[in-house]
């Protein structure tokens, strides 16, 4: 990754941290982005700061722990204050494609019991449409071959998401198929289909969830976007 992509991230990271408050219990995202957030959440424990966390990933939980944030178990939550995760793209609505690193079953759960949802990008995540990025969808291991001919019926070609010479698991012990849709004119109405599809655990399309969208530039900008009305 080059370096103005790693700043545009940082410095969107450390602009949703400023809402942030004492008290608050977070959902911890998954990602490069998310992993500046969480490394400034860090930060401001270090320095006082009292919050509860839970995490979206193996991951992003190791993160967490190494920098002693307190975690607590999502069975004790009911709902989060604030969540700040990365994305893969964003279209002028806020729509999301995410996954891209396959965390996006437990990043939806997280996010659906959010009252407000961060999300952080470098400013080339923005797009008109979604659908550039091949839509990570997440299926159950028993079946996957049907499942996958199933999603190419809606007209993409999916692939395999591999890690080396095997399937990539996900957390869940799922796999991921990644479905190249091209352009994407009815997100909301694809996730329908694509969630209607028997074996498919969950798909990367975040509909109507991000509240605000921070985009960071390489020249240390940042823009916020807010979900329309
Ligand atoms: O599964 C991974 C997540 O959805 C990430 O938040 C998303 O892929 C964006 O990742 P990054 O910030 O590394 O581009």
């Amino acid at each position: 990754m080059d370096n103005q992509a790693v700043n545009s991230k940082k410095i969107a990271a450390g602009k949703a941290i400023e809402y942030i408050r004492n008290g608050m219990t977070l959902g911890l995202g998954t990602g490069s982005t998310a992993y500046w957030a969480i490394q400034g959440i860090g930060e401001m424990v270090k320095h006082g700061l009292s919050v509860k966390a839970v995490a979206t990933s193996i991951q992003s939980e190791s993160l967490a722990r190494e920098l002693n944030i307190p975690l607590i178990p999502f069975s004790e939550v009911d709902r989060l204050d604030i969540t700040i995760d990365g994305a893969d793209e964003v279209d002028e609505k806020l729509n999301l494609i995410k996954g891209g690193g396959g965390a996006l079953l437990r990043e939806k759960i997280v996010a659906a019991a959010t009252r407000f949802y961060i999300i952080i990008v470098d400013e080339s995540k923005l797009v008109r449409h979604l659908g550039k990025f091949p839509l990570p969808v997440e299926v159950a291991p028993f079946g996957w071959e049907l499942t996958m001919r199933r999603l190419s019926e809606l007209n993409c070609t999916p692939r395999m998401r591999m890690a080396g010479d095997k399937p990539f698991l996900t957390d869940n012990q799922h796999y991921i198929l990644d479905c190249a849709f091209g352009e994407i004119l009815d997100p909301a109405g694809l996730h329908r289909k694509v969630s209607d599809i028997t074996g498919v655990m969950e798909d990367g399309f975040f509909i109507n969830m991000a509240d605000i969208v921070v985009a960071g530039s390489p020249g240390g900008e940042t823009r916020i976007l807010n979900k329309p009305a």
